[in-house]
């Protein structure tokens, strides 16, 4: 199979501090591909490795058949980058870094730079550091469609846009993938986005990789299960695929994975009076999965 992103064994100590454990990564070529994580979970480590800005401590990583350390000027031509701070020097005008660009690259598309600007009330003549933050973005963000590159990496390239700005950059996002047969690889914590755009959802725990699958498919193997128990609550702790338990007007709420009807008739056994269950949400999903390895969680148990 052919991979815009291949990573085997891929460790990261900065310092004292392990932000990617090896981790064995593939992802094939073609539509997006969403990476979500808890802070710190290595998403931009792992983009800044494959980028190149950063050498492995362990493992290799390659993108687009290309080993990440030895990317090639040409190579990166065909890789766009967004990141959330959306870096371009601010001394410019708008209109000088697009000549830069359109100069740059020889797959520039001027009507796509144009589409996505449109949705930003931002002028030619306008210095970059003039912008406002969102503004910013939907610069950097067109500047970046418009190379129509193979791999667009984008580091929650949402943060700060408003609904309006964010539905038309993610059209923008889907007709790329679509219509260039591109490979975008996104990361962000806004699970609503990634239900709309991504294919395929990458779940990454403290620098490993825990989970991937189509968002779909990961959401119908997380269930919610109510149940309450007339007397005291038993000790739960120890069922299996457990993610999270809440209580909430009376009845319990457990969020588990991977498991069977017969999940109810154990819960009936532990002294549940009554027991329903209910598919979830994929932010629900997604939470209730990262819960497990949170900081806060640890902290609470
Ligand atoms: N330059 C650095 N020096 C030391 N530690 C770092 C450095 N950059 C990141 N880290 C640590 O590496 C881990 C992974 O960080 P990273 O920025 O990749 O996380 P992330 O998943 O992108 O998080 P977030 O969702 O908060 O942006 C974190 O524990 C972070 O503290």
């Amino acid at each position: 199979m052919d991979y815009a992103i291949q990573t085997k064994g891929l460790s990261l100590l900065y310092q004292r501090k392990l932000a990617l454990d090896d981790m064995t990564l593939d992802l094939p070529r073609g539509g997006v591909h969403a990476i979500v994580g808890a802070n710190g979970a290595g998403k931009s480590s792992l983009f800044r490795v494959l980028l190149g800005f950063e050498s492995p401590t362990a493992g290799s990583a390659a993108v687009l058949g290309c080993d990440s350390g030895a990317l090639t000027p040409a190579l990166r031509g065909r890789i766009g980058f967004v990141n959330e701070e959306h870096s371009l020097p601010g001394w410019l005008r708008v209109s000088d870094v697009t000549a830069m660009q359109r100069k740059q690259y020889p797959r520039w598309h001027q009507a796509r730079f144009e589409e996505v600007l449109g949705n930003f009330n931002v002028l030619p003549g306008q210095q970059i550091a003039q912008l406002s933050r969102g503004e910013r973005a939907g610069v950097s963000l067109a500047l970046a469609l418009a190379q129509s590159p193979e791999l667009m990496i984008l580091d929650e390239p949402t943060l700060g846009l408003d609904v309006v700005a964010k539905r038309a950059f993610l059209e923008s996002l889907m007709f790329t993938a679509t219509d260039n047969d591109a490979t975008v690889v996104y990361c962000s914590h806004q699970m609503e986005e990634i239900e709309r755009v991504a294919d395929n959802l990458v779940i990454i725990e403290r620098g490993r990789l825990r989970h991937m699958s189509a968002p779909d498919e990961f959401c119908e193997r997380v269930r919610v299960w109510v149940a309450e128990f007339p007397f005291k609550t038993p000790d739960l702790a120890a069922l299996p695929g457990l993610l999270e338990v809440q209580q909430i007007d009376g009845l319990t709420h457990l969020t588990v994975f991977d498991q069977p009807e017969e999940f109810g008739a154990r819960l009936k056994l532990m002294g549940a009076r009554s027991v329903q269950s209910m598919s979830t949400t994929l932010e629900r999903a997604v939470n209730g999965f990262l819960r497990r390895g949170h900081a806060s969680a640890k902290r609470a148990a």
